[in-house]
């Protein structure tokens, strides 16, 4: 098991790596059988079926060695539940044992993967699109980082307890998030009955998919959509404007990592502006456009960025 920042290039890293590149290869094509029925009749979806069959066996294979390492390990080893630093998988083997009848293998693997999939790359590519629109704006970057150091005194690292008073930072990955949403078309829904949206009759059973990325950027709801303005959610607590900002979905089936994903998010990129410097290595831009997988075409920032000094010394 490798844990924290021993990670590394270990082969459990590097197989974990590549199923979550394989999720998000597969979860970017288009299925034609899910817009012609037809399609799938004739069975022409067959050999992007089979592809996800063979990603969810891999997958399910590296849940199922990641859960009997931590059954060997809980034999050896005593978790316990309520100590901050106990893995999650011990938590749930915790409860699996507390209510097996709830916590089957199949549920604790579910959990697990859930986290994994909605929770890492979604937060990560968040970080990446904010720190290429920090550092195409670099008068943004300068204003957070005085909002920083109003707010944390000079030698010390700053902590959790300091993101409630960061809301300028925090305005900057709303911004973020309206602009580049990591749910684009959110998840796509299905009518469970038949109803009328905007005069359109929709059948029971229809998959419904919302455009996010067009509300959050349509400039008869926005004023100067295209625009990294910051400032426009100041005084903004919450993650969520109307239906006009909702990069977390709304209603029953809302993002259930909201709280988490925009606390670590504001956490993450206020201690790597608050540490260090960034500007571009060039005068050229970070180039913004989208690549496949929702990244910038810029990014990977590797090599387009440079931290110039180190900010803080700490005591
Ligand atoms: C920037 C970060 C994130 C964004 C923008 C985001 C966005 C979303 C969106 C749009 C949905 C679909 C909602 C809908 O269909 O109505 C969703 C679902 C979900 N998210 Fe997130 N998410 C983020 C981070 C996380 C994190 C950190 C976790 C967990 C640790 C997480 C767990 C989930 C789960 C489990 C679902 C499925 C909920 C269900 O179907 O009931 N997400 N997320």
């Amino acid at each position: 098991m490798v844990i924290g920042e021993h990670v590394g290039d270990s082969e459990e890293v590097k197989r974990f790596q590549e199923l979550v590149r394989e999720t998000l290869r597969l979860s970017d094509v288009s299925n034609v059988g899910d817009f012609l029925p037809i399609w799938r009749w004739i069975g022409g979806d067959k050999g992007f079926k089979n592809k996800m069959l063979g990603l969810k066996a891999k997958r399910d294979k590296f849940l199922e060695d990641l859960l009997e390492e931590h059954r060997r390990l809980r034999s050896d080893l005593k978790f316990d539940r309520e100590e901050k630093q106990t893995p999650l998988i011990q938590v749930l083997l915790s409860l699996q044992e507390a209510e097996p009848e709830h916590y089957t293998d199949n549920v604790v693997k579910g959990i697990m993967w859930d986290l994994f999939a909605a929770g890492t790359d979604t937060s990560k590519s968040t970080m990446e699109w904010a720190m290429s629109l920090l550092l195409n704006n670099p008068h943004v970057l300068k204003k957070a980082q005085e909002e920083i150091d109003l707010h944390v005194e000079p030698g010390r690292l700053l902590d959790e307890s300091d993101v409630e008073k960061l809301r300028y930072v925090h305005s900057i990955v709303m911004e973020t998030l309206r602009m580049y949403p990591p749910g684009p078309l959110m998840i796509p829904h299905e009518a469970s009955e038949e109803c009328i949206v905007g005069g359109y009759n929709v059948p029971r059973g229809t998959m419904l998919i919302v455009n996010l990325w067009a509300i959050e950027n349509d400039p008869n709801v926005w004023n100067e959509p295209t625009k990294f303005v910051p400032e426009r959610f100041l005084g903004l607590e919450r993650t969520r404007v109307g239906f006009k900002l909702m990069p977390f979905g709304v209603g029953r089936r809302k993002c259930p990592g909201e709280g988490l994903a925009t606390r670590v998010i504001t956490l993450t990129l206020a201690a790597l502006i608050h540490c260090f410097d960034w500007e571009r290595v060039g005068e050229q831009m970070v180039d913004m456009s989208r690549a496949r997988g929702h990244h910038a075409q810029g990014s990977t920032l590797g090599g387009k960025v440079q931290t110039s000094k180190k900010r803080i010394e700490l005591h």
